[in-house]
């Protein structure tokens, strides 16, 4: 069934809130008319954020340093925080690599932020936001990416931590409906942010070549898209065309709540599982181009090697 979470004078708990995507929601928020606080863990990012929201809307934001892997700083920060009536689980880390390359210190480190940290704030939060005065409609939701909806090359590790976040959100969704908590699930495309700069610096090429098929956003297109989805309390929250596609492709038993999504879904998604398939014949044919690109490379040095003999 249809809901709406309302925003103003209540209270915005946000996770990764002192950079990109955080910090553009917790501006818009902020905006709205929230009381808002932020998580993260370097104390100097927090104070800028703080200002900045101070300086545009003239509001004071509570910041909270923890790390999100350490579950005893989240629960002080979340308590000290008080009762949280929207939860956005936004704090990431994405170090894309080939599975081959990387580390298992770095693959450790995606699961750990992304999904364990999720499970930290959101069991750290849950107890006091079932206990709300007000009762009305509260939302938990999860910063995810399009990259937790289809695999991606470069993204094994980074992947697996965000399609762990769909399994938490629909199981919790069912656990939470009886305390009027709403579960929304937010799929980013490659989004200008601090973080998505560093990982620039990285990015095997094909990652580039095949996360490029969706274009990018600006973080506060998805932080508008995102707070949207929050407020309608949609399960699923896309944020720009190929989102849409993405979602109705990979729709599943996620829950709908709203009955002309649900019927749009019923009707479109056949021909978009032949989209989708046309995107993987795509880029199979980018994976088998670079390959082939690649060793004609070798080839050129091997003659030049027999020239010179
Ligand atoms: N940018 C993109 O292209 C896309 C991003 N996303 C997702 O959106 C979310 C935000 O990304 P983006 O805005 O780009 O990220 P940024 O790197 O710009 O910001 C990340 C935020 O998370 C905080 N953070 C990181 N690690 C921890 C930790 N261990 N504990 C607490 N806080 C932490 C950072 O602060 P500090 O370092 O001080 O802790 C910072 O506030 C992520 O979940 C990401 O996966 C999804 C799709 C695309
Ligand atoms: C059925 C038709 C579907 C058509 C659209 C398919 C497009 C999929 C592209 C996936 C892009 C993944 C980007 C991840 C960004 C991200 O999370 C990193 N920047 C790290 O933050």
């Amino acid at each position: 069934r249809p809901v709406t979470i309302p925003i103003k004078n209540r209270h915005v708990f946000i996770t990764g809130g002192s950079s990109g995507i955080g910090l553009a929601l917790a501006h818009q928020a902020a905006s709205q008319g929230a009381r808002v606080s932020l998580l993260a863990r370097s104390l100097n990012k927090l104070q800028e954020a703080k200002e900045s929201i101070r300086r545009s809307s003239g509001l004071d934001v509570s910041i909270f340093s923890a790390d999100v892997r350490d579950y005893d700083a989240v629960q002080k920060a979340v308590n000290d925080a008080g009762p949280i009536d929207v939860l956005v689980v936004n704090q990431g880390v994405f170090v894309p690599q080939e599975l081959d390359k990387q580390g298992l210190d770095e693959i450790k480190f995606m699961i750990d932020v992304n999904l364990m940290g999720s499970f930290n704030v959101i069991k750290a939060a849950l107890p006091l936001m079932k206990e709300r005065k007000d009762r009305l409609p509260a939302s938990i939701s999860l910063i995810s990416s399009q990259a937790g909806q289809v695999g991606i090359y470069g993204y094994t590790a980074y992947s697996a931590s965000k399609f762990g976040l769909r399994g938490l959100a629909e199981a919790l969704q069912q656990e939470v409906i009886a305390d009027n908590i709403h579960v929304s699930v937010v799929y980013p495309p490659d989004t200008d942010t601090p973080g998505f700069e560093k990982e620039n610096e990285v990015r095997p090429e094909l990652t580039k070549l095949l996360a490029g098929s969706s274009g990018s956003m600006k973080a506060d297109e998805v932080a508008k898209k995102a707070l949207g989805g929050i407020k309608s309390g949609s399960f699923t929250v896309p944020c720009n065309f190929e989102g849409h596609m993405l979602a109705i492709a990979t729709a599943g038993l996620s829950p709908e709540r709203s009955f002309l999504m649900a019927f749009i879904e019923v009707a479109s998604v056949g021909v978009l599982r032949l989209v989708g398939l046309f995107f993987q014949w795509n880029w199979y044919q980018t994976i088998e181009n670079w390959h082939a690109k690649k060793n004609s490379k070798f080839a050129i040095i091997d003659l030049s090697i027999y020239t010179q003999e």
